[in-house]
């Protein structure tokens, strides 16, 4: 036993017991020293009998069902002259409220005590206690206490004060459903009790902070200097058990503080042991160890570290600053990587001060219609304008100035990169410019950028390129836009359309202007006095220079020497690059800059985000390669139907959106007009994209980037784009028929889609040549590029051009003469369908089989 459980045991302090011990010569150092079972019995029987003899008095109530260790606590009481003077003005209720926090303070310290003493039954409950009208006593205007049942011990405030750990005093509120049967009829809280019980914590706040101050002050001149750690638990120890006394004896007393003061600044309870996260604020940390802000600051500054309120505490010195104010600090790892960057971030920031920035404009459109022509002769014309030397260093994004003004573009053209970064939750674009070759007009992947920029939310302007050549029609480029909602403005709509010629440098400047008038009407803005946040938008490994990465920033400015974290790396700002190559301090918003100094070479789409400590940043960026270590980055934003009616229920799923591909162009504007007409009141079904042909890796980012599933009808995903899905979590489904994509829609929703069959691909098979044997039929000569071609298929499938044109069964599988079981990957075989002669070159053949799956209880 140690010495200060012994004190507890006895309701004595430890620096009265402690020469007490000596006295009887028992070599004692502290209030910590151990204690052989000799001796605490010795010291036990001399000085309880001491404690008795000194006691006699003002013991409280219900001490009959109190057993003798609440005995010689409660004459101890009375052993203290001027400690019990100060329990006389407590009033008899409050006592009783002390004695049930006390109570409740002990079962959480020491459950094992705790449990082991035996509740009274409710009839016996402390007279005192139970008589106390609810008003009468802030403190009793609370539920009713539970009868004195445990106590162990319950010292006056003397011993209070030398309790070594401090005690949750919120955590002892006794709620109403806490209340014992037949306790007193005030339990229940009326509204009048309600409100004088709020009245009773203001006011226990004021009163403890006033205590406090006066305790600070008399520790000061009192108290020996040599037992440190002894005096900050007992300081600790008392302005925590003084919150729970209720020292306000008087009415009057207590409504002219009401009145007159506010309440304290210690809004939170203290606590035994505290959960502080990575990136606790200081402000944060002083509520939860109950201290005021402007404490902790202090004491951090005698500590050689100057923080203000808002920037986050070292955790090292939390635990030291906790510890000497007796609380135990656990530091929590919730708080971490991105949620930690998050807070360390908003602790950063103070208030927003926007200014206009430039806009960020993307150029998408279909193959060969003049995304990079048009793109090369901005940067001709604007960038070059004003440089001798030309364009000396090729960044992933540029800057030209037009009248004053500047836009910045983004060099990788096309809707695959914009929505691969829209996949990592990179929004960096903020117009679209859709490049239409007027002598082409409206093509595929004119759609597909349509799409992608509206999933996106993302503003068009159409350009409408090669208007230059004689064959040039922009009107029917107009009218097969308005079909897919983008009317020009000449017909009334609010689509901007320019006419440009990129080979002649035409309209240019009309597009510039048109993009500028854009960005006002979008009001562009950004705090250029914050630390940066960026998105990469391009990043290699470059020889002598190691890792570069062009950033865009998006917020704050960015200067050298900052300290960073960008996807699972971390590091310093060695030097910024301009997009001409020229070495620069700052970079602000929406200017794109090369920067040096990173550890290795994050992705496209990687949020680059300036943090003030180095420490933090390491942090973050260590918990990030863990978390993408056990891939769960991936399985974050799955969406598949076979959780779609846990979504519903959680409430996380509002919105369904779906990807549709389809054989002929029919088909998928069919599916998509019966999967939106599907009643489904929980959820809005959302049609992002329909197009023609295989599933392609464009569509799983697409549908990853917009948390969609992906409905293939007769059209199966490319390799690639199976891949990716896999990767990205991305619910692919497939369907011969409309009505089975339909009901399996439907069934989602309400829950009872049938998860216990699933295909799965064996592999696929590459036909090289085909002939045509008399007998056999058609054998394919093929290729097994992945997976194995197997005679346990239940099925194959013949596709051509990512279509499916065939489903059948697998005739004969074969290798040179012999007859087979299976073929792996990288060999060659003759295969044939079943039925089925019309194979050509270059088709292939997927065998598939079909999963049992358990169903889910
Ligand atoms: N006559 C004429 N030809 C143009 C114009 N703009 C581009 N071209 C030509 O169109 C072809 C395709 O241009 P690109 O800039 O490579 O088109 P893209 O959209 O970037 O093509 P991908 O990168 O393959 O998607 C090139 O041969 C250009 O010379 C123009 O305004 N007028």
């Amino acid at each position: 036993m140690r010495v200060y459980e012994l004190a507890k045991k006895l309701g004595m302090e430890n620096k009265d017991l402690i020469p007490e011990l000596k006295k009887m010569g028992v070599p004692v150092a502290s209030h910590s020293s151990a204690l052989d079972d000799d001796t605490v019995q010795k010291a036990l029987d001399k000085l309880s009998q001491k404690a008795k003899g000194a006691k006699a008095s003002g013991k409280a109530s219900g001490d009959d069902v109190v057993g003798k260790t609440r005995d010689t606590e409660v004459k101890h009481e009375s052993g203290h002259g001027a400690k019990a003077s100060k329990a006389a003005i407590v009033e008899e209720p409050a006592k009783a409220d002390k004695r049930r926090i006390l109570i409740k303070r002990k079962k959480d310290d020491e459950p094992v005590e705790a449990s082991a003493l035996v509740a009274p039954p409710p009839s016996e409950a402390e007279p005192s206690a139970v008589a106390a009208p609810p008003v009468a006593h802030p403190v009793v205007s609370e539920p009713p206490p539970p009868p004195p049942v445990v106590l162990p011990e319950l010292p006056e405030i003397g011993t209070i004060l030398a309790q070594p750990p401090p005690a949750p005093v919120e955590k002892v509120v006794v709620k109403p459903a806490a209340v014992l049967p037949g306790a007193a009829p005030g339990a229940v809280l009326t509204p009048e009790a309600l409100a004088a019980k709020k009245k009773s914590q203001a006011l226990e706040a004021i009163e403890a902070e006033g205590l406090k101050e006066k305790l600070k002050k008399a520790k000061k001149t009192g108290r020996p200097k040599e037992e440190p750690d002894v005096k900050h638990r007992e300081d600790a120890a008392r302005w925590q058990d003084l919150r729970a006394i209720p020292t306000v004896p008087r009415r009057d007393d207590r409504s002219r503080h009401l009145h007159h003061s506010a309440p304290s600044e210690i809004t939170k309870p203290r606590r035994k042991s505290v959960k502080v996260t990575l990136g606790t604020t200081v402000k944060e940390f002083a509520e939860l160890i109950g201290q005021r802000p402007a404490d902790i600051v202090r004491k951090l500054m005698e500590m050689g570290q100057m923080l203000t309120f808002n920037q986050p505490m070292n955790m090292d010195v939390a635990s030291m600053i906790a510890e000497e104010a007796g609380v135990k600090v656990e530091i929590s790892v919730e708080k971490a990587g991105d949620e930690l960057l998050e807070a360390v971030v908003q602790a950063g920031e103070g208030d927003e001060r926007l200014e206009p920035r430039p806009p960020v404009v993307t150029i998408m459109g279909h193959v060969d219609h003049g995304k990079t022509s048009l793109l090369d002769a901005i940067r001709q014309t604007k960038v070059a304008e004003g440089e001798a030397g030309g364009i000396t260093q090729h960044i992933g994004a540029y800057t030209v100035s037009v009248h004053g003004k500047q836009v910045t573009f983004l060099d990788t053209p096309g809707h695959e990169a914009f929505t691969a970064m829209r996949s990592r939750g990179a929004k960096v674009t903020d117009i679209v410019i859709l490049v239409v070759a007027a002598d082409d007009g409206v093509m595929p992947q004119t759609i597909e950028a349509i799409n992608h920029a509206k999933a996106a939310g993302v503003p068009l302007i159409v350009a409408m390129n090669k208007i230059d050549k004689p064959e040039a029609n922009p009107d029917r480029v107009r009218n097969a836009l308005s079909e897919y909602g983008l009317i020009s403005e000449a017909w009334g709509g609010d689509t901007i359309m320019v006419e440009v010629s990129a080979k002649q440098k035409t309209g240019l400047d009309t597009l510039l202007e048109m993009i500028l008038l854009q960005s006002e009407v979008l009001e562009l803005k950004a705090d250029p006095h914050r630390q940066a946040k960026g998105t990469v938008v391009e990043a290699k490994l470059e020889r002598g220079r190691g890792p570069v990465a062009t950033v865009l920033v998006q917020n704050g400015t960015l200067k050298v020497g900052d300290v960073f974290v960008v996807g699972t790396f971390s590091g310093r700002v060695r030097a910024l690059l301009n997009d001409r190559g020229v070495k620069t301090q700052q970079a602000t918003p929406s200017i794109p800059v090369e920067v040096i100094g990173l550890p290795g070479v994050p992705s496209a789409g990687d949020v680059f985000q300036v943090v003030s400590d180095e420490r933090v940043a390491r942090e973050i960026a260590d918990e990030r390669a863990q978390k993408q270590r056990s891939a769960d980055l991936a399985g974050q934003t799955k969406v598949s139907l076979d959780d779609l009616f846990a979504r519903i229920k959680e409430g996380s799923a509002k919105e369904l959106a779906i990807v549709i591909k389809a054989d002929v162009q029919g088909s998928s504007e069919a599916l998509a007009a019966a999967v939106e007409k599907l009643p489904t009141p929980a959820v809005r079904i959302r049609v992002i994209h329909n197009g023609v042909g295989g599933i392609t890796e464009s569509d799983v980012l697409l549908a990853a980037a917009s948390r969609a599933i992906i409905i293939g009808f007769n059209v199966r995903p490319e390799p690639k784009a199976a891949n990716l899905a896999e990767q990205q979590g991305v619910d692919v489904r497939l369907y011969t028929i409309i009505y089975e994509a339909l009901s399996d829609i439907k069934a989602a929703m309400e829950g009872l889609l049938d998860p216990t069959l699933k295909e799965r691909s064996l592999g696929r098979a590459e036909v090289r040549q085909v002939f045509t044997i008399p007998k056999a039929g058609v054998v394919a000569g093929s290729y097994v590029v992945d997976g194995t071609i197997s005679r346990a298929a239940v099925g194959v499938r013949l596709i051509r051009d990512n279509v499916v044109v065939f489903e059948g069964r697998l005739g004969s599988l074969r290798r040179f003469k012999d007859d087979v079981r299976e073929v792996q990957q990288g060999y060659e075989c003759g295969i044939s369908i079943e039925n089925f002669n019309d194979i050509k070159a270059g088709d292939v053949i997927e065998a598939y089989t079909i999963d049992k799956i358990a169903g889910k209880l």
